[in-house]
């Protein structure tokens, strides 16, 4: 990742504390809401990926694709109309920024990151140079980033934004229907575009001052010159402010991965992981349990990453109407009841590193740290170690005798030759029971 006239630039403590972030995909894509729910970014063959794309924030690609499910979707449910007619037909009548964001404070984040412009080329603010082909001037007609700006704000969580700025579908471009398309084919690399979409981001840096500017795809040929003054603008404007990977590496503050891709990021001094509570970013109403991540499922994926030394961004995909899936809700509130006993273990820590040996199986374990104590995490222990777990530890790192459990239930930790044989109730549990122990 070559930084451009940043070198040294320190990373704003604020981020890696923060280790668990709110992403919000809501846009016209969220009125027809439809995509088939194949599987995870990573895990499904390229060559079937766009034709079956579960990101139901593609929609008007997928429905592009001759002989698609959603081509025949779009044409026998939605008549084969233009896309730009969800536009209008999202109305947001029941969008409550502050109850939203009561959601996402409560589970436990300290930052939340909304779409701003997505592929679909429709803008969530008055964006220049997009005429009435945004939120303010149809459809919800309202400034959905400001709201959404301030009710982040009232609630004392850090505000970022995404932007679409390597993929436009207005911007004249084919659809999308394999993955080397998105390199070329289908991306506006003209200098027409780069203009406009550069004018858009110092827009969004002048109005909302967010402090994560998080791009997508790339940015276009014609516009990468632009780059190192739109990133010293951002920086003077927004001076603890970061800065995501994706801009055909031009500069990143932190590295990113999703779902399974790109998980080679995720060795970097600071990166965070984004994935949907189910497979998808848009709403997507043929998703069901089977799909979505259960709190259990949830809270482990941030620890593990939290334990890695990564932030974990959770995206929730808001229906057009406004309100957050029940399905969705029920995991955030999962988390923040979780969260609420056990948030001290994860924020501002650190991964403890050699000598504490994380887990690839049951019992589920991992480790964090902060200045004094190392946090375990214990999971799905069998019920044949009758609530006993041998916690792989080196001899001086940590004082067995100083173990308690978050939960302040009772816990018996003994040194044993190869770590700590941890004795407590329950620890059979989905969901993680936290031992701290001193740091020797
Ligand atoms: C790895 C990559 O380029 N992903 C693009 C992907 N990012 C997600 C956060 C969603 O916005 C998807 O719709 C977008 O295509």
């Amino acid at each position: 990742m070559g930084d451009l006239d940043f070198r040294g630039r320190q990373m704003p403590a604020w981020f890696p504390d923060a280790k668990f972030g709110v992403f919000v995909h809501w846009g016209a894509y969220s009125v027809p809401a439809w995509a088939e729910p194949t599987g995870e970014l990573g895990a499904v063959d390229p060559e079937v990926w766009f034709a079956h794309n579960p990101y139901a924030e593609w929609y008007w690609n997928t429905s592009q694709i001759e002989g698609s499910p959603a081509h025949e979707h779009h044409r026998t449910v939605h008549g084969g109309l233009p896309y730009d007619t969800f536009l209008d037909a999202w109305k947001a009548e029941l969008f409550d920024p502050a109850e939203w964001i009561d959601v996402f404070a409560r589970a436990g984040a300290r930052y939340v990151v909304v779409t701003t412009k997505h592929h679909d080329g429709i803008a969530l603010w008055d964006a220049p140079g997009t005429g009435t082909r945004n939120t303010v001037r149809r459809g919800p007609h309202r400034d959905l980033v400001a709201d959404l700006a301030a009710a982040v704000r009232a609630r004392g969580l850090r505000f970022g934004v995404y932007y679409s700025g390597g993929l436009d579908w207005h911007a004249g471009r084919r659809a999308v229907i394999r993955h080397e398309d998105l390199i070329d084919e289908c991306r506006p690399h003209d200098a027409a575009y780069a203009a406009y979409a550069l004018r858009q981001v110092r827009d969004l840096i002048d109005r909302y001052r967010p402090d994560v500017l998080w791009n997508d795809i790339g940015w276009p040929d014609a516009g990468m010159a632009d780059l190192p003054d739109l990133f010293a603008h951002y920086y003077a404007t927004v001076p603890d402010g970061v800065v995501n990977d994706r801009w055909d590496g031009a500069h990143a503050d932190y590295l990113t991965s999703e779902y399974q891709a790109n998980r080679q990021n995720e060795t970097a001094a600071h990166w965070e992981q984004c994935r949907g509570i189910g497979l998808s970013f848009g709403y997507n109403r043929n998703e069901g349990p089977e799909h979505l991540l259960d709190p259990a499922g949830a809270v482990r994926q941030l620890v593990d990453v939290a334990s890695r030394g990564g932030n974990l961004l959770l995206n929730v995909g808001p229906k057009a109407d406004g309100t957050l899936p029940g399905e969705q809700r029920t995991v955030l509130e999962g988390i923040a009841s979780w969260m609420a006993g056990h948030g001290g273990a994860v924020y501002a820590t650190r991964p403890l590193g050699p000598g504490a040996a994380p887990s690839d199986g049951a019992p589920w374990i991992r480790w964090t740290r902060d200045d004094r104590h190392a946090f375990a995490f214990l999971a799905d222990v069998p019920d044949s170690a009758r609530d006993q777990v041998v916690l792989k530890t080196r001899p001086g790192l940590l004082d067995p005798a100083t173990a308690v459990r978050l939960d302040d239930l009772p816990v018996r930790a003994d040194a044993v030759p190869d770590g700590i044989l941890a004795t407590s109730v329950a620890l059979g549990t989905p969901l993680p029971t936290v031992l701290r122990f001193a740091l020797l």
